[in-house]
């Protein structure tokens, strides 16, 4: 024989209150939307229907609160109650398989549950608007139970909500709250929703969107917009752009922030759905490159999830995503066109973001490259300043490369961009094909290659010097040569091969790893080959420092100046040093003070 589940009803109030309702303050939204719902709901049966919602707070003395949410919607019959309201998952909702989607905010059948978090009880008078219908009268409770009797009352066709505040949730019910929670997630409906407390009533949703209405002028309309933006998210931003999607029938506005993002960060927007307030921090809904708005809009084709959080990922969402990307888009366009000044600051201010869409958008790469900032060995330059001056451009792939190159590049005359930085070399090899310009990559090694050769007399004069150097410094594999460049204070230019950066790193990694940690990276470096150099040390013939050490015979002291040169190049293209580097260091200083001092 089959039998039936039993639901444990205050498990899953539970369940909901903790795991899908953000806060117990969502029950006034549940309860908002069921009324707008019921009202669209009746006007497909009269069109004419003017539908409007009340909360009225009761506080008697000594007592909980009370509150009342009426409405003058579709109302329920006898049936229905039991059939929609008493069914946990049921709903008049849903759209039959296969056909269009209905225009209604609920659909899932536990918005009503959510009532249970801040009232014991819950009571709901309805009378439907259908012909002939009884007064009903449904009190539920949740451990599961529920009455259900026909009131002999003149009840107007609509249905009320009573609910008492639990001695937990006083706080909730004032005539603070309320109000508040009410403009919160319903200040965008267009039905009139009233507050009545003692002899006070007012519609707390009077002004509507404000991206909505009228405005004489551009101007007017920015105003209008930033004083919103400032108001609900309590920061100044820089700009207000129009967004607009037919795909997902969505209308807003996005923030243009006023201070540089993190990348990393989330950025979440506050959406509403059918004109009720859904979620303050959707995450999904905008392109992943437009980090630097924060938007507010409505939309009325998406699906929200069940949590009513964020959008269900489907086909709607990613074209709502694409052509709220081209709203931002466009408005950048006309920025750089229209007011050339004012996108001058924005793009100092939001270069990575724009990055990020120049490395993705043909058309706005051609618009915007010139202006994008790049770190050279220069000084930060735009691109357009940068291929004005050169037509063969150098970029580092790493800033660690960029570091070792940096100096030496510049006293020879060339432009070294790095290229270390997200979308950077992206953006350039994009360059590359576009404009007539040849962007090489350099490497520190590369660049030593280049260098010129000695004299044979002072490669001849250098011999002790480098046989020293290269015996001292072997160890840490690394080789010596002596080649002639500017500028002539360098006295000497450290450069990694690949092989000795990932062993470099390995090395850095092993001393502050933990034993067993340690022992991991041990075995990873084992089970490549290890080269015997993997770094070189390119003394520079020109520097009077070095021709000085050409003449000094005493290998002891002609050793510790090698060692100390080498860890001081280390320095000067920024490399962490491991404990033997800096030993080294403290060593070779100490060593040359007691010579001086003899
Ligand atoms: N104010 C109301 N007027 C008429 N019917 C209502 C009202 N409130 C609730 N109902 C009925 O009760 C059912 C269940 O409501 P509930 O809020 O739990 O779920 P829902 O609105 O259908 O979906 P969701 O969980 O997405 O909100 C509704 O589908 C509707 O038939």
């Amino acid at each position: 024989m089959a039998h039936k589940f039993q639901i444990h009803l205050r498990g899953i109030i539970d369940l909901l209150s903790k795991h899908l309702y953000s806060g117990p303050e969502v029950f006034v939204r549940e309860l908002l939307q069921n009324g707008v719902d019921a009202i669209r709901a009746r006007k497909q049966i009269d069109a004419d229907h003017q539908g409007e919602i009340t909360l009225e707070l009761i506080t008697p003395k000594g007592k909980p609160a009370t509150l009342i949410v009426s409405d003058n919607g579709i109302g329920l019959t006898e049936e229905e109650v039991h059939r929609f309201l008493a069914t946990i998952g049921e709903s008049s909702k849903r759209a039959i398989e296969g056909e269009k989607p209905l225009d209604f905010i609920g659909q899932f059948g536990v918005g009503l549950l959510s009532c249970f978090v801040v009232s014991e009880e819950v009571v709901v008078i309805s009378r439907s608007a259908k012909p002939d219908s009884k007064t009903v009268e449904w009190r539920g409770r949740p451990d599961g139970t529920y009455d259900l009797k026909i009131l002999e009352l003149d009840f107007q066709p609509g249905t009320q909500v009573c609910l008492t505040a639990r001695p937990d949730q006083m706080e909730l019910m004032t005539d603070t709250r309320i109000p508040e929670l009410a403009e919160h997630f319903g200040g965008l409906l267009p039905i009139p929703i009233h507050f009545a407390y003692g002899s006070r009533n007012w519609v707390v949703n009077e002004k509507g969107a404000p991206w909505r209405q009228e405005f004489v002028d551009d101007k007017e309309r920015a105003r209008v917009l930033l004083a919103y933006g400032k108001e609900i998210f309590n920061t100044s931003f820089l700009d207000a752009i129009p967004l607009l999607s037919p795909a997902g029938q969505v209308d807003g506005v996005a923030f243009v922030l006023s201070h540089e993002v993190n990348l990393a960060a989330k950025r979440t927007h506050r959406v509403y759905l059918k004109n009720m307030l859904l979620s303050e921090s959707a995450d999904n809904l905008l392109p992943e490159w437009a980090f630097f708005v924060k938007a507010v809009v409505n939309a009325n084709a998406l699906r929200p999830m069940a949590s009513r959080e964020s959008f269900y990922e489907d086909e709607a969402l990613d074209q709502t995503r694409e052509e709220l990307g081209n709203c931002l888009r466009r408005y950048l366009i006309q920025l750089a066109d229209k007011r050339p000044e004012k996108f001058a600051s924005f793009v100092e201010l939001h270069y990575r973001a724009l990055k990020a869409l120049a490395a993705q958008d043909d058309e706005f790469f051609h618009l915007i490259i010139d202006m994008l900032p790049f770190q050279t060995n220069r000084g930060t330059l735009p691109f357009g300043e940068i291929r004005r001056l050169e037509d063969r451009i150098l970029q580092a792939p790493t800033t660690d490369q960029f570091r070792q190159v940096d100096k030496i590049a510049r006293a020879q005359g060339l432009l070294v961009i790095n290229a270390g930085y997200t979308y950077d070399a992206d953006l350039l090899s994009r360059a590359a094909e576009n404009f007539d310009l040849t962007i090489e990559e350099i490497e520190a090694g590369d660049l030593a290659r280049e260098l010129d050769e000695p004299t044979p007399e002072d490669l001849k004069a250098a011999q002790q010097l480098l046989q020293v150097a290269n015996q001292a410094l072997k160890p840490f594999r690394c080789e010596t040569e002596l080649k002639s460049f500017k500028p002539h204070d360098l006295s000497a230019l450290f450069a990694t091969t690949r092989e000795g950066r990932f062993f470099r790193s390995l090395e850095q990694s092993k001393e502050v790893a933990d034993p067993l940690w340690a022992g991991v990276l041990d075995s990873l470096g084992s089970a490549r080959h290890r080269p015997s150099a993997e770094s070189v040390l390119t003394l520079n013939a020109n520097n009077a420092l070095i021709r000085k050490l050409f003449l000094i015979t005493d290998r002891v002291v002609l050793r510790k100046c090698v060692e100390v040169l080498y860890v001081q190049s280390l320095l000067l293209a920024q490399q962490p040093l491991s404990t033997r580097e800096l030993n080294l260091l403290n060593q070779g200083v100490i060593g040359l003070i007691e010579w001086g001092l003899r």
